[in-house]
């Protein structure tokens, strides 16, 4: 039996780390920001309905989504990210779905869902356990200013607009440690892995 496995974590905390270490093991990843970017294509019904409630702004000189703007606009207001999370959140669960469904036709032992958001969504209602990636404060700080080019005020909020990581931790079934370096982590998921029958 295919196992619904929800991976989380804080912005940066090392879910996409992670989750390519499961996929290197042979585990199908849906990865919500992945499908994110489709549902907010060029095109998309989604796309237009971010520019019309947020104005031309939100858009390149193609049409497509001005994703630097729009985070700058949304990760210091919270009203603003709730309105973007309210018109894109269905959309990319729909999808999700869709993926899940395609996934599990192979019957691997377990898909894995990366998603960001995976307790603000509801996701843990469909999920047989959840795994959560977690490192210090300051050293997801660091690797987000570095990975994404944020100053340290920007990357606070990008950090504050989630759940704080604390929380997360607290309703995981399994934590991963990404707060070292990269071989202990990966050490920790082959254990997992040897869990679920890989
Ligand atoms: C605001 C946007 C344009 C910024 O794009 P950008 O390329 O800079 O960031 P990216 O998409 O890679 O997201 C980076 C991280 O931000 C966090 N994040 C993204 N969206 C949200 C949100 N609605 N609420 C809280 N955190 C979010 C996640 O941890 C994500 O991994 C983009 O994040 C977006 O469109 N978000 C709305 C869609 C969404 O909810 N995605 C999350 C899927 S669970
Ligand atoms: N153990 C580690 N040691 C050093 N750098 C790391 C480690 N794990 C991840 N990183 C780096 O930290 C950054 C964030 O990691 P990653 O992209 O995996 O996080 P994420 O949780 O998927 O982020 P987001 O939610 O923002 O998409 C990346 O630049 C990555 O290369």
């Amino acid at each position: 039996m295919t196992k619904i496995v929800g991976l989380t974590g804080g912005i940066a905390s090392g879910k996409s780390t992670v989750s390519a270490m499961m996929a290197a093991a042979g585990l199908p990843v849906v990865d919500a920001d992945k499908i994110a970017w489709q549902v907010e294509g060029l095109g998309q019904p989604t796309t237009a309905k971010i520019a019309r409630y947020f104005g031309p702004q939100a858009l390149l000189a193609d049409g497509s989504l001005n994703r630097a703007w729009l985070g700058k606009h949304v990760f210091d207001d919270q009203q603003a990210l709730a309105a973007l999370t309210a018109m894109t959140s269905l959309p990319i669960q729909y999808a999700m779905f869709e993926a899940i469904v395609a996934a599990g036709k192979a019957h691997p032992a377990a898909v894995i869902l990366d998603v960001p958001l995976l307790f603000e969504s509801g996701w843990p209602n469909v999920c047989d356990q959840v795994v959560v990636v977690t490192a210090p404060h300051a050293v997801i700080l660091q690797r987000l200013m570095a990975r994404n080019g944020l100053n340290e005020a920007d990357a606070l909020a990008r950090m504050a607009s989630q759940i704080p990581l604390a929380d997360k931790v607290r309703q995981a079934d399994v934590v991963i440690d990404n707060g070292a370096d990269i071989e202990k982590t990966r050490s920790a998921v082959l254990k997992w892995l040897k869990t679920i029958n890989c």
